[in-house]
C-alpha cells in the first residue's frame, strides 16, 4: 500500500498539490486530471525524483528515511523523459538495470519486446520521440518493482507497441502483483484494464472517483 501523509509540493512558495493522508490500495490505479493539475508533480514526488513536504511511504518503507530500499521497490516512467543526447538509449538503461539490481537478461528481454534493442547503441539525439518515450518505459519495469508509476505512458507510442504495453502491465499485475499507478488522457486503450480505483487531480487536491465517468 502506498500511503501519503501531510503530503504537498510546492514550486516557489505556490502550493500546487496537497493530500493530508491518503492510502492507495495495491491494484492498478488511473489518475486522471486536467492539463497542468499536479498529476506529473505527483508521480515524481511518489517516484522520489523531486523534494516535497510531508511524507511517502510504500509497504511502510519511507522514501525520506530508506531511500535505497523504497526506489527499489517504486519505478518511475516520465512522461516526457529527458535525457542527455550525447548518451545511448543503452548507457541509460545500463546504468538504470544496475542501480535496480535488474537479473540479467532482463534488459534484453524489454529491448526485443519492444523493438528497441534495435536502436539503443544509437546516441539518443538521433531518436524520435517514441523511440526515447520507450527507453523511459523499459526504464520502469527494470529490476523488481512492486509500484511502477507510469505517466502518459501511451503518448507518442504507435498502436502495436500500445497493445505490447497493456499486456506486459497486465502480465506484471497478475502474475507478479505489481502495483500501477498510471496517468492518461487516452481512454481506450487504458480500459482494458482491470482499473482498482480511479483517481481526480484537481483544484489542487486529489480526490477518489469510482467510475471513470465521475472524473472531470
Ligand atoms: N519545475 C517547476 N517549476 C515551477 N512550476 C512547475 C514546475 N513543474 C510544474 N510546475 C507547475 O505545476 C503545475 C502542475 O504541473 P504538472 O506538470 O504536475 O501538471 P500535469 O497535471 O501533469 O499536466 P499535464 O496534463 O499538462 O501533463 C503547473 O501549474 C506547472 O506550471
Amino acid at each position: 500500500m502506498l500511503k501519503l501523509e501531510a503530503y504537498s509540493k510546492a514550486y516557489s512558495g505556490h502550493t500546487i498539490i496537497e493530500r493530508s493522508d491518503l492510502e492507495i490500495p495495491m491494484g492498478i490505479h488511473w489518475v486522471k486530471g486536467q492539463n497542468g493539475s499536479g498529476k506529473s508533480t505527483l508521480f515524481r514526488s511518489i517516484g522520489g525524483i523531486i523534494p516535497f513536504d510531508g511524507n511517502i511511504l510504500w509497504k511502510e518503507k519511507d522514501l525520506k528515511k530508506n531511500p535505497v530500499a523504497y526506489r527499489l521497490c517504486v519505478n518511475l516512467g516520465e512522461a516526457e523523459p529527458l535525457y542527455p543526447e550525447f548518451l545511448s538509449g543503452w548507457d541509460i538503461l545500463k546504468f538504470v538495470a544496475e542501480a535496480k539490481r535488474a537479473e540479467e537478461g532482463q534488459l534484453f528481454a524489454f529491448g526485443e519486446l519492444f523493438g528497441s534493442d534495435q536502436y539503443w547503441k544509437q546516441p539518443i539525439g538521433t531518436y524520435s520521440s517514441g523511440m526515447t518515450k520507450k527507453i523511459g518505459i523499459i526504464a520502469a519495469f527494470l529490476g523488481s518493482p512492486e509500484l511502477i508509476l507510469l505517466d502518459e505512458p501511451l503518448v507518442t507510442l504507435d498502436k502495436v507497441s500500445i497493445q505490447k504495453l497493456v499486456d506486459l502491465i497486465l502480465e506484471k499485475y497478475k502474475k507478479e502483483s505489481v502495483s500501477f499507478l498510471l496517468s492518461s488522457h487516452q481512454d481506450t486503450a487504458l480500459e482494458a484494464l482491470p482499473i482498482t480505483q480511479f483517481y481526480e487531480v484537481k483544484y489542487g487536491r486529489i480526490y477518489e472517483q469510482n467510475t471513470l465517468s465521475d472524473l472531470g
